[in-house]
């Protein structure tokens, strides 16, 4: 399989790294910033001084630059023949309607990966040209099961994907920080609270999984009555705490709806 990728900063890398680890696979990478992609040389790894040399070695070829970015990529493929090429566009905000006007081209797939991918435990939202074939939406899929899992979703509901999957390791990772920091707060070492953090977020996750387990059964399972947690419970109500994360996450929907 051959694989185009334009772009390598967060997302290029990411899917760098997942598609490198298929031996099957021939990679042809590109970036702006030459520098930043040297050290990816590697027998399936072949970097490509021009945008146009990726897209004609590779059938598919990720576009991984920021949104505003997209223009200079597309000038450069604009005129070359789409005849069994693909481009797979992770950009934000940037509908399939967008992207065929911006590039001239159909066989276009629109994606929402997330940098969660790394681990390879993320999941890819895909939408696609209905005109392209099965046989070529199944080897996309099967490229993208490489990053975790693989959601097939309504182009409408891409914003709402983008914001709680794509944007939503830096909300978890704020919500962590505030944790982390109440520890430090009420006596405990960094290191310590962070640890302790770490494990209950993840023992949290893990424990409602294995027990198939409803939210609300687990805050009353831990509230003792008259108790410690409940008083907690009440003072992030006070506070709106809900209303706050439902709030600023409505707000980064309708950011992105902007895009
Ligand atoms: N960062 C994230 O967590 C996510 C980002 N996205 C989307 O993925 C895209 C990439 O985002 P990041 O990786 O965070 O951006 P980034 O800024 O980390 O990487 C973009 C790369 O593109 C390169 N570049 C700029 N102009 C170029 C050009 N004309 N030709 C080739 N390379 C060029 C830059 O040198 C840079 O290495 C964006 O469209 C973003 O909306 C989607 C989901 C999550
Ligand atoms: O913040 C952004 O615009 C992109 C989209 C999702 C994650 N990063």
């Amino acid at each position: 399989m051959k694989i185009g990728i334009i772009g390598i900063g967060n997302i290029g890398s990411m899917l760098v790294k997942r598609f490198s680890i298929n031996k099957e696979y021939e990679l042809y990478i590109y970036d702006v910033n030459k520098d930043r992609i040297k050290k990816y040389e590697d027998e399936n790894i072949h970097i490509e001084d021009e945008i146009s040399k990726v897209y004609e070695k590779a059938i598919f070829t990720f576009v991984s630059v920021k949104p505003n970015h997209l223009n200079d990529v597309f000038d450069k493929i604009k005129d070359l023949s789409e005849e069994n090429r693909y481009i797979i566009s992770t950009a934000a905000g940037k509908t399939l309607a967008d992207l065929y006007e911006l590039s001239g081209k159909k066989n276009i797939f629109r994606i929402m990966p997330t940098v969660i991918s790394n681990s390879g435990l993320g999941t890819t939202a895909i939408a696609y040209n209905p005109a392209i074939s099965e046989n070529i939406v199944s080897d996309v899929k099967s490229i993208l099961s490489n990053l975790g899992e693989v959601l097939e979703i309504e182009e409408k509901k891409f914003d709402a994907f983008t914001v709680l999957n794509s944007s939503g390791p830096a909300f978890v990772a704020y919500i962590i920080e505030s944790f982390l920091e109440s520890g430090i707060n009420i006596g405990l070492s960094h290191d310590d609270s962070l640890k302790i953090v770490a494990n209950t977020f993840m023992g949290t996750l893990e424990y409602l999984k294995n027990e198939e387990l409803k939210l609300s059964e687990l805050k009353y399972m831990v509230s003792s009555p008259g108790g410690v947690t409940i008083k907690g419970l009440y003072e992030m109500d006070k506070a709106a705490v809900k209303g706050s994360i439902m709030k600023a996450i409505e707000e980064a929907y309708l950011k992105n709806k902007k895009l």
